[in-house]
């Protein structure tokens, strides 16, 4: 499979607030965040609940614009939803009433691209090892199946940004292990831009070439801290054990505080 072109995306002192409905207040969910990040970078957001992780994927969909500040891909400003990233979210958003084979198709099939791709749709049904549950519905798939299916009808469109927004979350232990490894697997062959949202600190050192570490109330960025380990990486090895200690402590579940 051909690499992605590579592009760079930036986020400029980017603030978001929304206003409360029941009273005048405002929740400022982020804060002058700045960030660049770059195809070939995984990057694994963590942070306790409401320091605005879901609101910088939902800035980089387009899905919502920055109260000031701006987000950019190579310069040019985010205004909208594109195919070019795409979301996969914890819960898999599956359309019930298509066959596995036709979620997969469904993009494709509404930009009016399918004729010529069905091989594509073939390759992806295998990339995901579901070949023989073409013709299923989403109701008859596990959990673990079921997002596997939400993944490659994102990668189907050949994101240059990839989004994840804790898509393991609701997976059993082991499945969440496997997927960890199918969705490098799939990121290490195109080479794009992830960028994933988890709660779970091993995951994101085992997956993330970069941790960004989160606090809420402002939402904003506490640390960025690079993973130089190769892939695949050994969750019990010195160094693992060496970043699990330092994130934990910027999140202050060590026994000393870094800041
Ligand atoms: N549409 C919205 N309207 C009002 N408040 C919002 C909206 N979206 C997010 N918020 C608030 O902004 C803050 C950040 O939310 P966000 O979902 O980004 O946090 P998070 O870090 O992803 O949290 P979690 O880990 O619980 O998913 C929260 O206080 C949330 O309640």
């Amino acid at each position: 499979m051909a690499k992605k072109k590579k592009v760079t995306l930036k986020l400029d002192h980017v603030s978001k607030s929304f206003a409360k409905i029941e009273n005048d207040e405002v929740t400022h969910a982020l804060n002058e965040i700045d960030l660049t990040m770059e195809s070939g970078e995984f990057i694994s957001l963590v942070g306790p609940s409401g320091c605005g992780k879901s609101t910088i994927l939902r800035l980089v969909a387009g899905l919502i614009a920055p109260t000031t500040g701006k987000v950019t891909v190579d310069g040019k400003e985010i205004v909208e939803p594109s195919p070019e990233r795409g979301m996969v979210f914890q819960k898999p958003t599956l359309f019930p009433w298509l066959t596995v084979k036709d979620n997969i198709a469904f993009s494709l099939k509404m930009q009016g691209k399918l004729r010529g791709n069905e091989e594509k749709v073939e390759t992806m049904l295998k990339v995901i090892g579901l070949e023989n549950f073409r013709d299923d519905y989403p109701g008859q798939l596990s959990g673990g199946m079921a997002q596997r299916v939400a993944l490659v009808r994102s990668l189907i469109n050949e994101p240059d940004i990839l989004l994840l927004d804790e898509p393991l979350g609701a997976l059993d232990a082991f499945t969440r292990m496997n997927m960890q490894d199918e969705i490098l697997k799939i990121w290490q062959e195109k080479g794009q831009l992830a960028i994933m949202v988890t709660h779970d600190v091993d995951e994101a050192i085992y997956m993330g070439t970069r941790v960004i570490v989160m606090d809420a109330n402002p939402g904003r960025v506490v640390a960025n801290i690079k993973i130089s380990e190769k892939y695949p990486r050994d969750r019990s090895s010195e160094t693992f054990v060496r970043y699990r200690n330092e994130i934990l402590n910027r999140l202050h579940f060590g026994g000393n505080r870094a800041d």
